[in-house]
């Protein structure tokens, strides 16, 4: 016979994953099989395991690795429920019958007083109370926000319901409205799109401030007046927007709110976009040269999602100097196969659809720039063709290792052949080693009006395309030629100003 052994109260395992918690195990009872030698005791331990711990296959057991789903920071699905609207109430006028005789007495005169205080409107009708207003739900452009991260932790937003009319009973001149309920306003970083779940799309939050209601909240019910019963049918047959509750009083409920998913999809706003292979410097680039602090190492991969820095205006231009401020925005590292989603290239490449100029940033010492050069472009071009007709210029990093300072003409050259010239003649290289393409139309001149010869776009090689504004040559670490490359860049930016003013 099996005697059951009680575990003692505090025995509990507790086991986990990573930081994921999976279950509790509780010894329920331990059994000592008698029948066996007295000197080999066989406890069986049976164990309740919270549900999702069973739901581990035997493949994956608690100390194995599980990888967890990738949490996208700029995509997410979130419901949205807007609240209902209150309802209102079933009344009876105060004192129907009309009294047979003047009232009399302090308590019937006052009764007499309140009924003639009654809300009426201006036809003297009697405006009764009604159920507050659902919650809207709102989604507006939060400046101090930079990632959609957050709603992963949390997708679903309910609104809060409208009040109710405050009492059923009597119908009093003190009865208010129900109170209608705040609107729910759901902050998202700048830039971020609004879509109705693999639908349309309802909004493009560009900058702070900008806002859009994504579901509406319910209208709060009317108020009925209690008629006879006689006619109680006709007026019920009237009324769609009726209910009764369990004491057979007829409700006039509230509207219900509505509930709506949504797709929400950052696309980072700057006016340029840092472009590379990962490792090539693209964040000491925007740590050099803005007050942003990204994560800087000497692995690929660094950078997972974009940082954002500010450009202050040059001060060469006086007045104009805030013309020349901008946003940069360091991308993380392009691979070979970005456009079909490696590396989350996908992902990346969609934030360069907002910035009007490209830095490519090419590590200058790496043992083929050329090349991957070459496969960032190919990268872009396979993605959004209309990427390489944007102006860019190149950004020849890490100068201040030998092996790049020597071949840094070379380079150079080799970058300005992988496009065509929008403009007759060669580019010119400054004396500081950055090789500008000519403007002779002046600085607003439309640089994207390439005059290659007219080919289909599929059939365009990336020779076919502008070639970049400028390439320098500097080391961002060091800070060698950093104020060339800034020339560079606000001359650029100031060319594309000069297109979107046109
Ligand atoms: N010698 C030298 N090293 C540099 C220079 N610029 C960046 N580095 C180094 O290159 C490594 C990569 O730099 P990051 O700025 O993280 O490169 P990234 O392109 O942002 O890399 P991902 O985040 O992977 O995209 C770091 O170890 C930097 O210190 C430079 O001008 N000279």
């Amino acid at each position: 016979m099996a005697s059951l052994i009680s575990p003692p109260p505090s025995t509990s395992y507790l086991f986990r994953h990573k930081s994921s918690f999976y279950g509790t195990v509780f010894p329920q009872r331990c059994e000592q099989d008698s029948n066996k030698s007295k000197n080999v005791r066989f406890l069986s331990v049976s164990c309740r395991i919270s549900t999702r711990a069973k739901e581990l296959s035997s493949a994956q057991k608690p100390n194995t690795l599980i990888k967890e789903p990738h949490k996208y920071f700029d995509q997410v699905i979130i419901t949205v429920r807007s609240g209902d609207g209150g309802h209102g109430a079933v009344l009876a006028m105060p004192n129907q019958r009309p009294p047979s005789k003047p009232p009399q007495g302090k308590h019937e005169k006052e009764k007499l007083r309140r009924k003639s205080l009654l809300k009426r409107d201006f036809g003297g009708a009697l405006v009764l109370p009604v159920g507050g207003h659902g919650g809207d739900v709102v989604i507006y452009a939060d400046e101090g926000k930079d990632s959609l991260l957050e709603f992963h932790a949390k997708s679903r937003f309910n609104a809060k319901r409208g009040g109710n009319v405050a009492a059923m009973g009597v119908l009093t001149s003190q009865l208010h409205d129900g109170l209608s309920a705040p609107a729910l306003r759901i902050p998202v970083p700048p830039g971020t799109v609004v879509k109705r779940k693999r639908g349309t799309l309802l909004a493009d939050l560009a900058r702070p401030g900008d806002e859009i209601l994504v579901a509406r909240g319910g209208q709060g019910g009317i108020s009925l007046v209690e008629t006879p019963e006689r006619s109680k049918k006709k007026v019920m047959a009237l009324t769609t927007n009726v209910m009764r509750d369990d004491s057979d009083k007829v409700l006039a409920v509230g509207q219900p709110g509505e509930d709506v998913s949504l797709e929400l999809i950052l696309r980072v706003v700057a006016d340029v976009g840092l472009v590379g292979l990962p490792n090539a410097g693209k964040s000491t680039l925007l740590a050099a040269t803005t007050l942003a602090r990204p994560d800087i190492a000497d692995y690929p991969f660094t950078t997972l999602m974009p940082n954002l820095g500010r450009l202050d205006g040059d001060p060469s231009l006086g007045p104009g100097m805030y013309s020349s401020e901008a946003t940069l925005a360091d991308l993380p590292g392009l691979i070979e196969g970005a456009h079909l989603g490696k590396g989350l290239g996908r992902n990346f490449l969609r934030h360069l659809r907002r910035t009007r100029l490209l830095v490519h940033v090419v590590d200058a010492a790496a043992e083929d720039p050329v090349n991957d050069y070459r496969t960032v472009k190919e990268e872009l071009r396979m993605y959004n063709p209309d990427y390489l007709d944007r102006p860019y210029i190149v950004v020849l990093n890490k100068i201040d290792l030998p092996q790049a300072k020597d071949r840094l003409p070379s380079l150079t050259e080799e970058i300005m052949r992988l496009g065509c010239d929008t403009a007759s003649s060669e580019p010119e290289t400054s004396t500081a080693g950055a090789v500008k393409r000519p403007d002779p139309e002046g600085e607003n001149a439309d640089v994207s009006s390439s005059k290659a010869p007219t080919k289909d776009r599929k059939d365009k090689d990336i020779e076919d395309y502008p070639r970049p504004l400028a390439i320098v040559g500097v080391s961002v670490l060091k800070g060698i030629r950093v104020n060339e490359m800034l020339k560079a860049i606000r001359a650029g930016l100031r060319k594309c100003r000069g297109i979107n003013e046109a």
